[in-house]
């Protein structure tokens, strides 16, 4: 099956997932100065009202890690039409600090990237249903960058990594989480593009929402992520599950500040 690996990494997808080759995918490299601002998006502010999720399941797929959501989190505005409620999250991250996000900004990577992923509730009534739609989906991409303090929000997570640290394991997180304290501080100056998943089966069915925002985490924290492993005890450990960047070819970027 698909990986990060030489034998079944991004340059092999398309054999599987022809798509993989289309004309929206992604991610892309993010180039400031090419993006058009937008007073569209200034206009109709994105707005968030996530809510608190208790016992939020968080587990190890095998090439991330996902905490699913069932509480009413939902976003909209900014870019959107109708009403898009959060399935899950999930982030990508590198074996060492200089790489590990999906975008990049200026060609530069940062160590990490968390996706809120969120479907389209006022058209679909499933994820499953949404994630082939060209509306379906949108998600949340927000860059982590490394400083010395811990991030609370993701300190929750990162403390009980080690209890999904196998493949198909899942925990639930106790104590009640909202997946707001996630958000930078400014969700109102971010970038968007008409894109896809991130990993197979690649579905150009993703509006994203790029915050210029990162949150900080500490290296302990990121090294939390990268003793998850790949399998069983004793599997490789799960770094570099990023895909580089795709052509941004005739899309436009949109800003939602100068
Ligand atoms: N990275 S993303 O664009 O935000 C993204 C958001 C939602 C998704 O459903 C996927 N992909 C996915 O679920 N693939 C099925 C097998 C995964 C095994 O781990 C990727
Ligand atoms: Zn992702």
């Amino acid at each position: 099956t698909w990986g990060y690996g030489n034998d079944n990494g991004p340059a092999t997808w398309v054999k599987s997932f022809p798509v993989a080759a289309g004309t929206r995918q992604s991610p892309i490299d993010i180039v400031p100065t090419a993006a058009k601002c937008d007073t569209k998006l200034t206009e109709n502010p994105l707005t968030v009202n996530y809510s608190p999720e208790p016992a939020m399941e968080l587990c190890n797929p095998g090439l991330s890690v996902k905490a699913n959501i069932k509480s009413k989190s939902v976003i909209k505005g900014g870019p959107l039409e109708g009403e898009y409620k959060l399935e899950q999250f999930h982030l990508h991250w590198g074996s060492a600090d200089k790489q590990g996000s999906e975008h990049t900004l200026n060609g530069k990577m940062f160590p990490a990237e968390l996706h809120l992923v969120h479907y389209n509730a006022t058209k679909y009534s499933s994820f499953g249903e949404a994630v082939d739609k060209p509306d379906g989906l949108a998600v949340f991409g927000i860059f982590l960058k490394i400083s010395d303090k811990p991030h609370q929000g993701l300190k929750s997570l990162t403390d009980v990594l080690s209890e999904v640290q196998y493949k198909d394991k899942s925990i639930n997180i106790k104590q009640e989480y909202n997946p707001v304290c996630l958000l930078p501080d400014n969700i109102n100056k971010y970038w968007t593009y008409l894109g896809s998943l991130t990993t197979p089966p690649l579905c150009e069915s993703v509006t994203w929402i790029v915050f210029e925002e990162p949150i900080e985490v500490s290296e302990d924290q990121m090294k939390a992520f990268r003793a998850l492993c790949c399998g069983e005890c004793g599997s490789a450990p799960i770094v570099d599950n990023y895909r580089p960047p795709l052509p941004l070819g005739n899309r436009q970027l949109r800003a939602s500040f100068q």
